[in-house]
C-alpha cells in the first residue's frame, strides 16, 4: 500500500519513515514538506541515506489522491484540522499524529489549543485510536486520531483499573516524566542543552492539553470521571516517558491479583507488558520499541495504588502505534512492522 508522511522533516516524520521502511505491507511513496520541498530529506537528516530516494514535495491534494492509499500527518496542530477532511472524503485513510480530532467537544478543543476546532460532525466521526481500548472501532475508521504521548502511557496505565472500578476515579495523580524529542525538533530555551541537562524541570502545570483527552477517555471507560492531577516534566534524555500514576484503591485485591487482572486486561494487547510482583519498567526497557511496560504497587498503609507506566514518546506516543492504527484499519496483524526488541542499552 501506498502512504504519505506529512510533515516530512519532523521527528514523528522520520520515525515513521525508520519503522515504514521494514513494513511488510505499506510503502512510502510521497514525504511532504511545507518548509523543504523540493529538497531531499537526507540533506538534513544524513541518517536516512540509502533509505530515502527522491525529494520532498509540497502538499497537493489532487496529486495526493492519485498517488497514495494512506496517509500520516505529523505536523503541528491546526494543519490537519484543514486538510485531513478532504483527504478523508476521497477515500484516503488517515492517522493523524497531532491533536485535532482527538477531543469531541470543539469548546474544549479551543480551550486548550488555543486554536479553532473542526466542526462538531468532523470530530463527531474521528475514532481515538488507542488500539488497546478500541480495536474494532478503530478497524471500522476513515481517519484516526492518533492519542497524545503522555495520554497513551497515562491511559494504559489506568485501563484496567478503572475499567474493573478497582480505584476512585476522583483520587486519581499522575506524575508523568518526558524526554525532550517529545516536544519536536524545534529548539526552544527551555529545550536547550544547557538548560536541561543535569536539569529536571516541571512544565505546564494544569495547563497541559493532555489533560482534557485523558479525562475524556476515563470517562469513556469508567462511566464517571472526575478531574484528574497531572503534572508533566521534561528530564535530559532524548526518548522515553515514564509516568508514575497513583489512586485510592476501592478493593481488596492483593498485589498479586491486581497485577492478575492487568495481565487478563492486555492478555490479547502484544504490546503492553505486566512487569512480576516487585518490579517496575524503566523507559530504557521499550526504547526504540512500540510496547508499553507497566508495574504496580499496593501501598497498604496508605490503601493506594501505585502504577508506573513507560513508552517511547516516539514510538508507542506516536509513530508506532499511529502504525498499529493503519494495521487494524487495514486488517493487517497489528504487529506487523512493529514486532522488534527494544534498543538496549
Ligand atoms: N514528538 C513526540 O513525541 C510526539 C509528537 N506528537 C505530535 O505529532 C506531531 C508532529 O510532532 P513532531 O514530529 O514531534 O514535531 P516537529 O516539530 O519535530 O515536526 C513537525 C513538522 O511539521 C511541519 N510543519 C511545521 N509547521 C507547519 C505548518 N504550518 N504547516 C504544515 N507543516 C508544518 C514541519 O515539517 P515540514 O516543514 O517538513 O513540513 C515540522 O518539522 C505534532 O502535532 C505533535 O504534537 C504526538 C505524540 C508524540
Ligand atoms: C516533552 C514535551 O514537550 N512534550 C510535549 C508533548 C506534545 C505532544 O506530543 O502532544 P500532542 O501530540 O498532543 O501535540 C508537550 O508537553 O507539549
Amino acid at each position: 500500500m501506498k502512504v504519505a508522511i506529512i510533515g516530512g522533516t519532523g521527528y514523528g516524520a522520520v520515525e515513521l519513515l525508520r519503522l515504514l521502511h521494514i513494513h511488510p505491507y505499506a510503502e512510502v511513496k510521497a514525504i511532504i514538506s511545507h518548509s523543504n520541498a523540493g529538497n531531499s530529506l537526507t540533506a538534513l537528516y544524513p541518517h536516512t541515506d540509502g533509505f530515502v530516494e527522491g525529494t520532498m514535495e509540497t502538499f497537493d491534494m489532487e496529486v495526493l489522491k492519485e498517488q497514495v492509499d494512506f496517509a500520516f500527518f505529523a505536523a503541528p496542530p491546526g494543519v490537519s484540522r484543514d486538510l485531513l477532511p478532504e483527504l478523508a472524503e476521497a477515500g484516503i485513510r488517515c492517522v493523524d499524529l497531532a491533536g485535532d480530532f482527538r477531543l469531541k467537544d470543539p469548546a474544549v478543543y479551543k480551550e486548550w489549543y488555543k486554536l479553532d476546532a473542526a466542526s462538531a460532525d468532523l470530530l463527531e466521526r474521528a475514532v481515538y485510536g488507542l488500539p488497546e481500548l478500541n480495536g474494532e472501532e478503530i478497524a471500522g475508521a476513515s481517519f484516526v486520531a492518533n492519542p497524545g504521548c503522555y495520554p497513551t502511557a497515562t491511559l494504559l496505565g489506568l485501563l484496567p483499573a478503572v475499567h474493573n472500578g478497582l480505584i476512585d476515579p476522583s483520587s486519581i495523580i499522575i506524575d508523568a516524566k518526558s524526554g525532550l524529542s517529545g516536544a519536536g525538533k524545534s529548539l526552544s530555551t527551555v529545550t536547550h542543552y544547557s538548560e536541561i541537562n543535569e536539569n529536571v524541570k516541571a512544565y505546564k502545570l494544569g495547563a497541559h492539553k493532555h489533560i482534557p483527552e485523558i479525562e475524556q477517555v476515563l470517562a469513556g471507560v469508567g462511566g464517571t470521571q472526575r478531574a484528574v492531577t497531572f503534572s508533566t516534566q521534561l528530564v535530559p534524555m532524548t526518548r522515553g516517558i515514564l509516568a508514575t500514576i497513583y489512586a485510592d484503591l476501592k478493593t481488596d485485591l492483593s498485589e498479586v491479583e491486581l497485577l492478575e487482572s492487568y495481565e487478563n486486561y492486555y492478555h490479547a494487547h502484544p504490546f503492553v507488558r505486566i512487569r512480576s510482583q516487585g518490579e517496575w519498567p524503566a523507559t530504557k526497557e521499550v526504547a526504540t520499541s512500540n510496547f508499553c511496560d507497566i508495574g504496580l504497587h499496593v501501598d497498604k498503609r496508605t490503601n493506594r495504588l501505585t502504577i508506573v507506566s513507560v513508552i517511547d514518546n516516539l514510538v508507542k506516543g506516536a509513530a508506532g502505534q499511529a502504525i498499529q492504527n493503519m494495521n487494524i484499519m487495514q486488517g493487517w496483524e497489528q504487529t506487523a512492522g512493529l514486532w522488534m526488541l527494544p534498543v538496549y542499552p
